[in-house]
Protein backbone atom coordinates (compact mmCIF):
# COMPACT_ATOMS: atom_id res chain seq x y z
CA UNK A 1 0.00 0.00 0.00
CA UNK A 2 1.11 3.47 -0.63
CA UNK A 3 1.30 5.56 2.90
CA UNK A 4 -0.54 8.82 3.22
CA UNK A 5 0.69 12.25 2.18
CA UNK A 6 2.83 13.58 4.72
CA UNK A 7 5.73 16.89 5.04
CA UNK A 8 8.64 15.81 5.36
CA UNK A 9 11.45 17.17 7.90
CA UNK A 10 14.85 17.21 8.52
CA UNK A 11 16.03 19.00 11.13
CA UNK A 12 19.55 20.43 11.57
CA UNK A 13 19.87 19.95 15.37
CA UNK A 14 17.77 18.52 18.06
CA UNK A 15 16.52 21.96 19.52
CA UNK A 16 14.92 22.55 15.80
CA UNK A 17 13.44 19.16 15.65
CA UNK A 18 11.39 19.69 19.21
CA UNK A 19 10.45 23.34 17.91
CA UNK A 20 8.60 21.37 14.86
CA UNK A 21 7.18 18.33 17.02
CA UNK A 22 6.17 20.91 19.62
CA UNK A 23 4.07 22.92 16.73
CA UNK A 24 2.27 19.82 15.40
CA UNK A 25 1.08 17.15 17.70
CA UNK A 26 0.85 14.98 14.51
CA UNK A 27 4.23 14.70 13.34
CA UNK A 28 6.14 11.95 14.31
CA UNK A 29 10.14 11.39 15.13
CA UNK A 30 11.87 9.33 12.17
CA UNK A 31 14.98 7.33 13.44
CA UNK A 32 15.89 3.83 11.65
CA UNK A 33 12.47 3.99 9.87
CA UNK A 34 12.28 0.18 10.87
CA UNK A 35 9.24 -0.14 12.99
CA UNK A 36 7.53 3.49 11.87
CA UNK A 37 7.52 2.69 7.60
CA UNK A 38 5.82 -0.69 7.73
CA UNK A 39 2.95 1.38 9.52
CA UNK A 40 2.88 3.80 7.08
CA UNK A 41 2.40 1.96 4.38
CA UNK A 42 0.00 -0.50 6.17
CA UNK A 43 -1.72 3.02 7.02
CA UNK A 44 -1.93 2.21 10.55
CA UNK A 45 -0.10 5.35 10.95
CA UNK A 46 -0.92 8.30 8.98
CA UNK A 47 1.43 11.70 10.53
CA UNK A 48 1.28 14.77 9.23
CA UNK A 49 5.17 15.07 9.15
CA UNK A 50 7.87 13.03 9.79
CA UNK A 51 10.57 14.70 12.00
CA UNK A 52 14.20 12.78 10.37
CA UNK A 53 16.04 12.65 13.46
CA UNK A 54 18.81 10.19 11.54
CA UNK A 55 21.71 12.41 10.95
CA UNK A 56 21.60 14.00 14.08
CA UNK A 57 25.03 13.28 15.73
CA UNK A 58 24.19 14.72 18.73
CA UNK A 59 21.73 11.77 19.25
CA UNK A 60 24.22 8.87 18.87
CA UNK A 61 26.80 6.96 20.42
CA UNK A 62 28.15 5.62 23.50
CA UNK A 63 29.64 6.91 26.67
CA UNK A 64 30.82 5.20 29.91
CA UNK A 65 29.81 7.81 32.51
CA UNK A 66 31.60 6.38 35.22
CA UNK A 67 28.18 4.50 37.38
CA UNK A 68 26.32 4.35 33.75
CA UNK A 69 26.39 4.04 30.58
CA UNK A 70 24.39 6.30 28.49
CA UNK A 71 23.32 4.94 25.38
CA UNK A 72 22.23 7.81 22.66
CA UNK A 73 18.62 7.01 21.27
CA UNK A 74 19.98 7.08 17.38
CA UNK A 75 22.49 4.41 18.19
CA UNK A 76 21.58 1.49 16.09
CA UNK A 77 21.42 -2.24 17.84
CA UNK A 78 24.40 -3.36 15.57
CA UNK A 79 26.37 -0.53 17.09
CA UNK A 80 25.10 -1.40 21.10
CA UNK A 81 25.84 -4.80 19.73
CA UNK A 82 29.63 -4.59 18.88
CA UNK A 83 30.34 -1.79 21.67
CA UNK A 84 32.90 -2.76 23.77
CA UNK A 85 31.13 -0.18 26.61
CA UNK A 86 28.06 -1.86 26.54
CA UNK A 87 29.51 -5.48 26.80
CA UNK A 88 31.55 -4.55 30.04
CA UNK A 89 29.32 -1.85 31.42
CA UNK A 90 25.52 -3.42 30.97
CA UNK A 91 26.13 -7.04 29.38
CA UNK A 92 22.73 -7.54 29.14
CA UNK A 93 21.90 -4.85 26.58
CA UNK A 94 24.24 -6.63 24.35
CA UNK A 95 23.26 -9.69 25.16
CA UNK A 96 19.45 -9.27 24.29
CA UNK A 97 20.44 -6.57 20.89
CA UNK A 98 21.16 -9.77 19.22
CA UNK A 99 18.03 -11.17 19.75
CA UNK A 100 16.31 -8.13 17.53
CA UNK A 101 15.30 -9.05 14.08
CA UNK A 102 17.85 -9.81 11.39
CA UNK A 103 21.84 -8.19 10.82
CA UNK A 104 20.01 -6.10 8.24
CA UNK A 105 17.45 -4.53 10.61
CA UNK A 106 19.81 -4.45 13.17
CA UNK A 107 22.00 -1.80 11.14
CA UNK A 108 19.17 0.45 10.00
CA UNK A 109 16.59 0.49 13.48
CA UNK A 110 17.91 1.91 16.91
CA UNK A 111 18.07 1.60 20.70
CA UNK A 112 15.94 5.00 21.02
CA UNK A 113 13.27 4.16 18.31
CA UNK A 114 12.70 0.13 19.69
CA UNK A 115 12.12 1.92 23.23
CA UNK A 116 10.14 4.88 22.41
CA UNK A 117 7.89 3.06 19.97
CA UNK A 118 6.80 1.05 23.27
CA UNK A 119 6.33 -2.49 21.56
CA UNK A 120 5.55 -4.65 24.60
CA UNK A 121 6.87 -7.45 22.01
CA UNK A 122 10.34 -5.31 21.52
CA UNK A 123 12.98 -6.90 23.40
CA UNK A 124 14.87 -4.07 24.83
CA UNK A 125 11.82 -2.32 27.00
CA UNK A 126 12.24 -5.82 29.77
CA UNK A 127 15.69 -5.39 29.85
CA UNK A 128 15.91 -1.36 30.08
CA UNK A 129 13.29 -1.92 32.94
CA UNK A 130 15.30 -5.06 34.78
CA UNK A 131 17.96 -2.82 34.76
CA UNK A 132 16.28 0.17 36.07
CA UNK A 133 17.17 2.21 33.31
CA UNK A 134 16.70 6.08 33.21
CA UNK A 135 15.02 8.08 29.60
CA UNK A 136 16.53 10.80 29.24
CA UNK A 137 14.17 13.33 27.14
CA UNK A 138 14.62 16.86 25.49
CA UNK A 139 12.73 19.47 24.43
CA UNK A 140 12.44 23.28 24.25
CA UNK A 141 11.98 23.15 28.07
CA UNK A 142 15.32 21.69 28.85
CA UNK A 143 15.75 17.57 29.70
CA UNK A 144 13.67 15.62 32.01
CA UNK A 145 14.30 12.04 33.16
CA UNK A 146 12.16 9.19 33.53
CA UNK A 147 12.35 6.16 35.25
CA UNK A 148 11.70 2.81 33.02
CA UNK A 149 9.18 2.29 35.55
CA UNK A 150 7.29 5.22 34.08
CA UNK A 151 8.26 5.19 31.05
CA UNK A 152 6.10 2.45 28.99
CA UNK A 153 2.33 3.74 29.52
CA UNK A 154 0.30 0.96 27.39
CA UNK A 155 1.00 -0.67 24.16
CA UNK A 156 2.69 1.63 22.03
CA UNK A 157 2.57 4.34 24.40
CA UNK A 158 5.23 5.89 25.52
CA UNK A 159 5.90 8.43 28.18
CA UNK A 160 6.95 11.56 26.15
CA UNK A 161 5.17 14.61 26.08
CA UNK A 162 4.36 16.68 22.26
CA UNK A 163 7.63 18.35 21.90
CA UNK A 164 9.60 15.44 23.14
CA UNK A 165 12.55 13.64 21.96
CA UNK A 166 13.92 10.88 23.52
CA UNK A 167 18.23 11.54 24.04
CA UNK A 168 19.01 8.29 25.34
CA UNK A 169 19.04 6.14 28.30
CA UNK A 170 21.21 5.74 31.25
CA UNK A 171 21.70 2.36 32.20
CA UNK A 172 22.82 1.46 35.62
CA UNK A 173 26.01 -0.09 36.51
CA UNK A 174 25.68 -3.52 38.24
CA UNK A 175 28.94 -4.25 39.99
CA UNK A 176 30.81 -7.67 41.00
CA UNK A 177 28.87 -10.99 41.00
CA UNK A 178 25.85 -10.27 38.86
CA UNK A 179 25.20 -12.84 35.74
CA UNK A 180 22.90 -11.96 32.50
CA UNK A 181 20.69 -13.89 30.71
CA UNK A 182 17.78 -12.81 27.64
CA UNK A 183 15.42 -16.21 27.20
CA UNK A 184 13.28 -15.30 23.95
CA UNK A 185 10.56 -17.78 22.28
CA UNK A 186 9.96 -17.04 19.17
CA UNK A 187 8.42 -19.02 15.72
CA UNK A 188 11.42 -18.24 13.97
CA UNK A 189 15.04 -17.33 14.10
CA UNK A 190 14.48 -13.60 13.39
CA UNK A 191 10.92 -13.35 14.77
CA UNK A 192 9.99 -11.01 17.36
CA UNK A 193 9.28 -12.37 20.92
CA UNK A 194 6.19 -14.63 21.72
CA UNK A 195 7.58 -14.11 25.26
CA UNK A 196 11.30 -13.21 26.41
CA UNK A 197 12.73 -12.97 29.71
CA UNK A 198 15.53 -10.95 30.82
CA UNK A 199 17.50 -12.06 33.79
CA UNK A 200 20.02 -10.49 36.09
CA UNK A 201 21.08 -12.47 39.35
CA UNK A 202 23.55 -11.48 41.75
CA UNK A 203 25.09 -14.58 43.70
CA UNK A 204 26.57 -14.58 46.78
CA UNK A 205 28.27 -16.96 48.75
CA UNK A 206 25.94 -19.82 46.59
CA UNK A 207 23.09 -17.69 47.18
CA UNK A 208 21.13 -15.65 45.12
CA UNK A 209 21.46 -11.85 46.73
CA UNK A 210 19.48 -10.05 44.20
CA UNK A 211 17.25 -11.08 41.46
CA UNK A 212 16.02 -8.77 38.72
CA UNK A 213 13.10 -10.15 35.81
CA UNK A 214 11.88 -8.51 32.82
CA UNK A 215 9.20 -9.95 30.76
CA UNK A 216 8.34 -9.21 26.89
CA UNK A 217 4.91 -9.71 25.78
CA UNK A 218 3.27 -10.84 28.97
CA UNK A 219 0.81 -7.58 28.85
CA UNK A 220 0.29 -3.98 27.60
CA UNK A 221 4.00 -3.17 28.62
CA UNK A 222 6.67 -4.92 29.77
CA UNK A 223 6.56 -5.83 33.54
CA UNK A 224 8.75 -6.69 36.33
CA UNK A 225 8.34 -10.40 37.46
CA UNK A 226 7.83 -8.71 41.40
CA UNK A 227 6.61 -11.97 42.84
CA UNK A 228 9.44 -14.32 41.69
CA UNK A 229 12.29 -11.50 42.24
CA UNK A 230 11.30 -11.98 45.86
CA UNK A 231 11.00 -15.34 46.25
CA UNK A 232 14.16 -15.63 44.38
CA UNK A 233 15.98 -14.12 47.13
CA UNK A 234 18.16 -15.93 49.52
CA UNK A 235 17.97 -19.14 47.80
CA UNK A 236 20.34 -21.60 46.59
CA UNK A 237 20.30 -22.99 43.50
CA UNK A 238 17.84 -26.08 43.50
CA UNK A 239 14.24 -27.02 43.90
CA UNK A 240 13.12 -23.28 45.26
CA UNK A 241 14.20 -21.69 41.99
CA UNK A 242 11.60 -23.90 40.24
CA UNK A 243 9.07 -22.67 42.79
CA UNK A 244 9.74 -19.15 42.62
CA UNK A 245 10.23 -19.16 38.91
CA UNK A 246 6.79 -20.79 38.56
CA UNK A 247 5.48 -17.25 40.16
CA UNK A 248 6.66 -15.56 37.19
CA UNK A 249 3.37 -14.95 35.26
CA UNK A 250 1.19 -14.16 38.67
CA UNK A 251 -0.72 -11.06 38.14
CA UNK A 252 0.05 -10.74 34.48
CA UNK A 253 -2.64 -10.31 31.49
CA UNK A 254 -0.53 -11.57 28.58
CA UNK A 255 -2.16 -11.07 24.65
CA UNK A 256 -3.98 -13.59 22.70
CA UNK A 257 -2.86 -13.24 19.20
CA UNK A 258 -2.28 -15.72 16.02
CA UNK A 259 0.78 -17.13 18.01
CA UNK A 260 -0.29 -17.46 21.42
CA UNK A 261 -3.13 -17.66 23.67
CA UNK A 262 -2.71 -16.25 27.70
CA UNK A 263 -2.88 -19.77 29.61
CA UNK A 264 0.74 -20.81 26.53
CA UNK A 265 2.17 -17.25 26.98
CA UNK A 266 1.66 -17.73 31.33
CA UNK A 267 3.47 -21.24 30.47
CA UNK A 268 6.02 -20.08 28.71
CA UNK A 269 6.83 -17.14 31.39
CA UNK A 270 7.45 -19.33 34.00
CA UNK A 271 10.09 -22.04 32.09
CA UNK A 272 11.48 -18.73 30.39
CA UNK A 273 12.27 -17.71 33.22
CA UNK A 274 13.56 -20.69 35.03
CA UNK A 275 15.89 -20.75 32.23
CA UNK A 276 17.25 -17.46 32.03
CA UNK A 277 17.42 -17.46 36.21
CA UNK A 278 19.67 -20.49 35.87
CA UNK A 279 21.78 -19.10 33.35
CA UNK A 280 22.27 -15.85 34.69
CA UNK A 281 23.30 -17.63 37.69
CA UNK A 282 25.75 -19.79 36.44
CA UNK A 283 24.28 -22.86 36.76
CA UNK A 284 25.45 -25.90 35.08
C1 LIG B 1 10.71 -7.59 10.11
C2 LIG B 1 11.02 -6.92 11.42
C3 LIG B 1 11.36 -7.71 12.50
C4 LIG B 1 11.63 -7.12 13.74
N1 LIG B 1 11.94 -7.94 14.78
C5 LIG B 1 12.18 -7.40 15.99
C6 LIG B 1 12.50 -8.23 17.10
O1 LIG B 1 12.61 -9.45 17.01
N2 LIG B 1 12.70 -7.62 18.31
C7 LIG B 1 12.61 -6.26 18.47
O2 LIG B 1 12.81 -5.79 19.58
N3 LIG B 1 12.35 -5.46 17.42
C8 LIG B 1 12.13 -5.98 16.20
N4 LIG B 1 11.86 -5.15 15.12
C9 LIG B 1 11.78 -3.68 15.34
C10 LIG B 1 13.18 -3.04 15.19
O3 LIG B 1 13.90 -3.33 16.36
C11 LIG B 1 13.12 -1.49 15.05
O4 LIG B 1 14.42 -1.03 14.89
C12 LIG B 1 12.61 -0.71 16.22
O5 LIG B 1 11.37 -1.19 16.67
C13 LIG B 1 12.38 0.76 15.88
O6 LIG B 1 13.56 1.44 15.73
P1 LIG B 1 13.72 2.51 14.56
O7 LIG B 1 14.96 3.28 14.83
O8 LIG B 1 13.61 1.87 13.25
O9 LIG B 1 12.46 3.49 14.87
P2 LIG B 1 11.40 4.12 13.88
O10 LIG B 1 10.71 3.07 13.10
O11 LIG B 1 11.99 5.25 13.11
O12 LIG B 1 10.40 4.74 14.97
C14 LIG B 1 9.60 3.90 15.79
C15 LIG B 1 8.73 4.79 16.70
O13 LIG B 1 9.54 5.44 17.69
C16 LIG B 1 9.46 6.87 17.55
N5 LIG B 1 10.83 7.36 17.77
C17 LIG B 1 11.97 6.87 17.20
N6 LIG B 1 13.05 7.48 17.70
C18 LIG B 1 12.59 8.39 18.59
C19 LIG B 1 13.23 9.34 19.46
N7 LIG B 1 14.57 9.45 19.51
N8 LIG B 1 12.45 10.11 20.25
C20 LIG B 1 11.10 9.99 20.22
N9 LIG B 1 10.44 9.11 19.45
C21 LIG B 1 11.18 8.32 18.64
C22 LIG B 1 8.93 7.12 16.15
O14 LIG B 1 8.24 8.35 16.07
C23 LIG B 1 8.00 5.92 15.97
O15 LIG B 1 6.78 6.16 16.62
C24 LIG B 1 11.59 -5.71 13.89
C25 LIG B 1 11.27 -4.90 12.79
C26 LIG B 1 10.99 -5.49 11.57
C27 LIG B 1 10.65 -4.61 10.41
Amino acid sequence: MIPAQFEYVRPGSVAEACEVLAGDEDAKVLAGGQSLLPLLRLRLAYPSALVDVGRLEELKGVHDRGDHVFIGALTTHDEVMRSPVVTAGCPLVALATAHVADPAIRHRGTFGGSLAHADPAGDLPAVVLALDGVFVAVSAQGEREIPASEFFVDYWEPALAQGEILAGVKIPKLGEGWGFHYEKFHRTAQAWAIVGVAAAVKRSNGSIAEARIGLTNMGATPLRAGATEAALTGVELGDQVRQACDEAADGTSPPSDLHAQPDYRRHLARVLTYRAVRAAAGAP
